[in-house]
């Protein structure tokens, strides 16, 4: 009976998507599973073919499994398909202009992705300023120090990296990552319970309590924002050399150029731009590293090929972005990564505008559209046996994938795995860089392996495909062991790690950021490394510090500096408990 009303409101001559009929209204919200929900989207895929519907609490929702349909619509037909659909734990996110990636098909979005293109472009042509090695540098080495806390190294490396390509400093990535980890909750189809019951975003914000704790967190992300554009002001006109985002954006508004003062809109908006990029950064990058970390336990022979690359072309030396032309096979090792575990699996759905017919079916106006990164992933055509972790897809001409030269390919540019048409990814640069230098240095220093069980021998269990369940995903923690390769490459990650440390520069230089660390080692038992993760302490109520280190979280007490200035508000957490619970 539904199929047949649902074709009677149908236009002549077209049909309807296929795909599951569920309960009137609520369609089949009850068959898609807590967990890994894309596995069961892709298994529909292969039953009802390349694009079907769903329906979930009345809202059309529009599968794509085939890299070639998604083309067809999303990039060619992207007139009417770039549009973000509302999403129901952030019901403002078409308009508000707050977070670029979640913007309606506006003016708004139109300027800030113009001003994004602007930022990412100016910073890769100079390399992105080298902070992704020196945060390479100082991951390597932690993970030497204790690799069973992978998940906190990785997450510091990327956090840090995209903090100091934003504003310069690395000091706020552990607020980023708080507040970041919270809009991820707020905008997943698993996270926020109105993602998924649509209906409870009309509850009242003062009983609502995703409303409350979505208005919490972004009270403190706005902080956060504010006080680091507050230190790019502040760096620039002290002259202190710490490249960024912002910086850049800050120097056009100074330009002689009256043109070029007005060409990249208001300081606020640039704000918000350079704070969505700040998240994407901080939100996504680990997912990659931690399942090159799952690859390498389960494909030891490709981690053996991979080292002897890096071996053969290096002769010793840790991996930099200049070696990239000659260093194909850890190319192909980054992209297979990507694609054996894609980081956005569901990819980020676009909403059609315009009711629109495709190979006679019928795709109504305002239907959400999912290109299914995962199912893209897995078509047998373009990726045969597709399960198989395999780089040489990528650098044996008898792979559909294979392209020339391999000085240039496989790169990451153009990828699925990043969107497309007007919608697709900005941040390939640093994705790029980022997971070249991680992989390759990870690579050269450790061989990754399985851990045996001390009495029997047997090899520990490693999961293949355990993954959280948010829009971005990554594997659940996992035992492994991170064998250095020799001690000659401990020295060098040793020298390194001390490389990368910063001149004193900004906070350093200024005599009230200046606090007697001395007590901190001595209560925390550090050895010399936790020096440097002591410049992420923060400050309490001006009288505590915080600080956590391997899992346990101490408080010590009393701050000898005096309260911290403005521009480093977002550091002391003040007035919010929770931010409390964040790392150190
Ligand atoms: C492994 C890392 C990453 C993956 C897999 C990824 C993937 C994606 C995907 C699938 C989209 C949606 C494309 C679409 O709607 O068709 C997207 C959008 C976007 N990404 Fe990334 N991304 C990553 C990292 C980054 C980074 C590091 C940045 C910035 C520094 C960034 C900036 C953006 C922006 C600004 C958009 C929104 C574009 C728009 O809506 O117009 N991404 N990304």
């Amino acid at each position: 009976v539904q199929r047949y009303l649902e074709r009677r409101r149908l236009p002549p001559g077209v049909r309807p998507l296929p795909g599951p009929w569920g309960i009137p209204y609520i369609g089949r919200v009850h068959d898609v599973p807590a967990t890994a929900p894309w596995i069961k989207f892709y298994e529909w895929g292969k039953k009802y073919g390349p694009i079907y519907q769903t329906k979930i609490f009345g809202t059309v929702h529009v599968w794509i499994s085939s890299e070639k349909v998604a083309h067809e619509l999303l990039s060619k037909r992207a007139a009417i398909y770039s549009d973000r659909p509302l999403i129901p734990g952030l019901p403002d996110n078409r308009t508000s202009g707050d977070y670029l990636a979640l913007l309606g098909r506006t003016e708004t979005w139109k300027r800030q992705r113009k001003l994004c293109n602007h930022l990412m472009h100016t910073s890769s042509l100079d390399s992105l300023h080298s902070y992704p090695t020196r945060e390479r540098d100082r991951f390597l080495y932690l993970m030497y120090h204790d690799a069973s806390q992978y998940l906190e190294w990785i997450e510091q490396f990327t956090s840090r990296t995209i903090a100091r390509l934003s504003w310069g400093t690395p000091r706020p990535s552990q607020v980023l990552r708080h507040t970041t980890f919270g809009l991820l909750e707020s905008i997943s189809p698993a996270g926020a319970l109105p993602n998924l019951i649509g209906f409870l975003r009309h509850v009242p914000a003062a009983i609502s309590p995703w409303k409350k704790k979505e208005g919490r967190r972004h009270a403190l992300e706005d902080r956060l924002f504010r006080a680091n554009v507050g230190f790019a002001e502040h760096s620039l006109a002290k002259g202190w050399p710490l490249p960024s985002f912002m910086r850049t954006f800050l120097e056009s508004k100074q330009s002689p150029d009256e043109r070029e003062r007005t060409r990249w809109g208001e300081q606020d908006e640039a704000m918000h731009v350079v704070g969505l990029m700040a998240i994407a950064g901080a939100l996504t990058i680990g997912s990659p590293i931690q399942s090159y970390l799952l690859a390498m336990c389960h494909y030891p022979e490709w981690q053996r090929r991979l080292q002897d690359e890096i071996d053969g072309v290096l002769q010793g030396r840790c991996p930099q972005w200049e070696d990239r032309e000659r260093l194909p096979l850890l190319r192909a090792v980054v992209k297979e990564v990507i694609r054996w575990r894609p980081p956005v699996p569901t990819g980020i759905p676009h909403a059609v505008e315009k009711n629109d017919v495709y190979n006679g079916y019928f795709i109504p106006a305002g239907a959400t559209i999912h290109a299914l990164e995962w199912a893209i992933t897995r078509d047998e055509t373009t990726y045969p046996e597709p399960e198989t972790f395999n780089p040489d897809r990528w650098l044996d001409p008898m792979y559909p994938t294979y392209r020339e030269p391999l000085t240039h390919y496989p790169n990451l540019a153009g990828f699925s795995q990043f969107g497309f048409g007007r919608r697709t990814c900005q941040g390939i640069p640093v994705v790029e860089q980022d997971l070249f230098l991680t992989m390759g240095g990870l690579a050269w220093a450790f061989d990754i392996r399985k851990q045996r069980d001390p009495r029997t021998g047997n090899e520990k269990p490693v999961h293949w495909l355990d993954y959280t369940p948010l829009l971005i995903a990554k594997p659940v923690q996992f035992p492994f062991d991170a064998v250095p390769r020799s001690d000659d490459k401990v020295a060098r990650m040793r020298a390194m790690f001390e490389a990368a440390r910063e001149a004193p520069v900004g906070h350093d230089q200024d005599p009230t950021w200046l606090m007697d660390i001395s007590q901190f080692e001595k209560d925390l038992g550090a050895q010399r490394i936790y020096k440097d993760y002591l410049t992420d302490i923060r400050c309490v109520g001006g009288t505590q510090f915080w600080a956590r280190r391997s899992g346990s979280e101490s408080v010590l007490a009393p701050a000898p500096a005096p309260a911290p200035p403005t521009v480093d508000e977002h550091e002391n957490g003040a007035g919010l408990p929770e931010v409390r619970s964040v790392d150190f």
